[in-house]
């Protein structure tokens, strides 16, 4: 009977495992993309032509993929929001569950918020903005009621859950990694249990979820850019957490090329 158990337990543990897949995008363009002007946590919308983005980039190649989602989560800023509403009625499923999770936000810039790159390349140089933008512990000066943001962002209705101690005046890249993690568990968690999961963010937030999904190190984090509207592919192995196979970007793979690079750079 002994015998039988163990034989059992043996096969049971060396059962096939199953994979599943997990869909990061950052958001469509938005109002400050377009105009290269530092966002965060500012509340900005799509440009139109982000909207648009999202229907023919994101969504045409989520479909063409005949990809499949049963939950969606996103940040509380309305550029992630909007962004998935335009790719689930796109896909024909609007029905499905959206999380919105301030741990999701982008970044917070500081005092950067609402400043031109280039305007601040020409003031404090582009090694100075650089550093701000990518350094893994490039801190911009937090934020404070010069800002013609500082109050919009302070009273957003949308940041009424997040915890007064943790409402942050500027991040760093690392801060933000830090910031993820828990809610990176989460869904990690419910993605091993078999949840088809689409998550649509931000820049710094998708490079702080992959640090945490492909275990890159701070110097390879600095190097990633990740363009609007992309959709990137994950696989896991359900039972042992590890990726498997290649990250696929999903479109055309010159046009993805020559976004990396656009957003790499400080732009006009
Ligand atoms: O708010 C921002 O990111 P988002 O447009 O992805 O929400 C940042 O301003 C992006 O700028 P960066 O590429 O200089 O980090």
């Amino acid at each position: 009977m002994r015998e039988l158990c163990e034989l059992l337990q043996c096969q049971a543990n060396n059962l096939m495992s199953r994979t599943n897949q997990l869909v990061l995008v950052r958001h469509g363009e938005s109002e400050f993309n377009l105009k290269n002007l530092f966002c965060g946590w500012h509340d900005a919308p799509l440009s139109a032509g982000g909207l648009e983005e999202a229907r023919i980039l994101a969504a045409a190649n989520l479909n063409e993929a005949n990809m499949v989602f049963d939950k969606v989560y996103c940040s509380k800023l309305c550029r992630s929001r909007t962004t998935v509403e335009a790719i689930l009625s796109e896909m024909q499923c609007s029905f499905l569950p959206i999380v919105s999770d301030w741990r999701l936000n982008e970044r917070h810039y500081g005092n950067l918020t609402g400043v031109n790159k280039r305007v601040l390349a020409n003031q404090y140089g582009e090694e100075q903005v650089q550093f701000w933008r990518r350094n893994y512990d490039g801190l911009p000066p937090p934020i404070n009621e010069s800002n013609i943001y500082y109050y919009q962002i302070a009273n957003n209705p949308a940041f009424l859950d997040v915890p007064p101690n943790e409402f942050p005046l500027t991040e760093s890249m690392r801060m933000c990694v830090d910031r993820v993690a828990p809610i990176w568990l989460e869904i990690k968690k419910e993605v091993l249990m078999g949840a088809r999961i689409l998550l649509v963010v931000h820049g710094t937030v998708a490079r702080a979820l992959i640090k945490h999904i492909e275990g890159f190190s701070e110097e390879q984090i600095e190097k990633v850019n990740i363009p609007n509207s992309v959709p990137i592919v994950y696989e896991f192995n359900m039972k042992s957490g590890q990726l498997v196979g290649d990250v696929k970007y999903l479109g055309d793979s010159q046009y993805i090329e020559k976004m990396k690079k656009k957003v790499a750079a400080i732009g006009d």
